[in-house]
């Protein structure tokens, strides 16, 4: 992937048309580099999954444009867009979305498979491997706990590797201490492997995982914080919640640097 990894430029989404259009994303211009881990975070309705949805070419804007590793998605067909999401883009969500009549190992084959390549069986086992379920790839989805779940589905958006990681919630559903075994994991694939993750996250703790945090309120970027504490994303989070009719703030204003502490990850 090229230094610039994603780039959304003045990228607006629009619902509906008239009276009842919703405006999702206004105007938003973000650059999320190579290697970096970026975790978007706002009020309820704030174009949180909006956004992760354009800039994975899951949808298209109605104005603007977003670059992949130096390709235009809103260039794109959509056949060559959906070559472009199996090869070089993987997901986890929050309902982790494993095939349930598949093993651990196949679920995770299964892009390879999907890419027209045949998954060699070391390679698969090695993916498995890396987040710690060397010793369960023969097990169905319903024999793993949910957190075992989330790690095969964290192996089987890796297996390609992607130029970028999109997550939505990945910890949603998970308690406490299995969703910090999963950012931590997160956080390795960043810091061996160069990986390039954004995270729509509504937990501080998740977000603090992050090199950079990105807050949205209706549709516009309202600052980020980098290498911040949980408890500054919660007391960040928290202004924005009580002002939400707040003009966005300029790029200097935005970039807040006051984090004392280290993530937990
Ligand atoms: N397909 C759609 N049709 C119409 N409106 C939509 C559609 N998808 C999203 N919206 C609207 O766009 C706005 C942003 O929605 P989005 O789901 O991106 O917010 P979010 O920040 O992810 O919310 P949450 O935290 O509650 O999941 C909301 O007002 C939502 O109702």
């Amino acid at each position: 992937m090229t230094d610039d990894g994603i780039r959304l430029d003045s990228v607006t989404r629009r619902f509906g048309s008239g009276s009842t259009s919703v405006t999702a994303l206004d105007d938003v211009s973000l650059v999320f580099p190579s290697g970096t881990f970026t975790a978007v975070m706002g009020p309820s309705g704030s174009g949180k999954s909006t956004l992760l949805q354009c800039a994975a070419g899951l949808d298209r804007p109605t104005s603007g444009s977003v670059t992949v590793g130096g390709t235009e998605l809103t260039a794109l067909s959509e056949t060559k867009l959906t070559l472009l999401r199996r090869e070089r883009i993987g997901f986890v969500f929050q309902a982790f979305n494993l095939l349930p009549s598949l093993t651990a190992e196949q679920n995770v084959a299964l892009p390879l498979r999907l890419a027209g390549r045949r998954p060699k069986r070391a390679q698969v086992r090695e993916a498995l491997q890396q987040v710690g379920l060397g010793d369960r790839a023969r097990h169905r989805p319903t024999e793993l706990s949910g957190g075992q779940q989330q790690r095969v589905a964290l192996a089987r958006a890796l297996i390609t590797r992607p130029d970028v990681l999109f997550g939505d919630e990945p910890t949603g559903a998970l308690d406490s201490r299995t969703g910090r075994d999963v950012l931590a994991l997160l956080r390795g694939t960043v810091d061996r492997d160069g990986q390039t993750i954004v995270m729509v996250t509504h937990d501080p703790v998740a977000a603090s995982c992050a090199d950079r945090v990105v807050f949205l309120v209706d549709g516009r970027v309202h600052g980020e914080l980098s290498g911040a504490a949980a408890e500054d994303i919660a007391a960040h989070m928290t202004r924005l919640e009580a002002k939400p009719e707040a003009e966005p703030q300029s790029e200097s204003e935005a970039k807040l640097q006051d984090q004392p502490e280290a993530a937990p990850c």
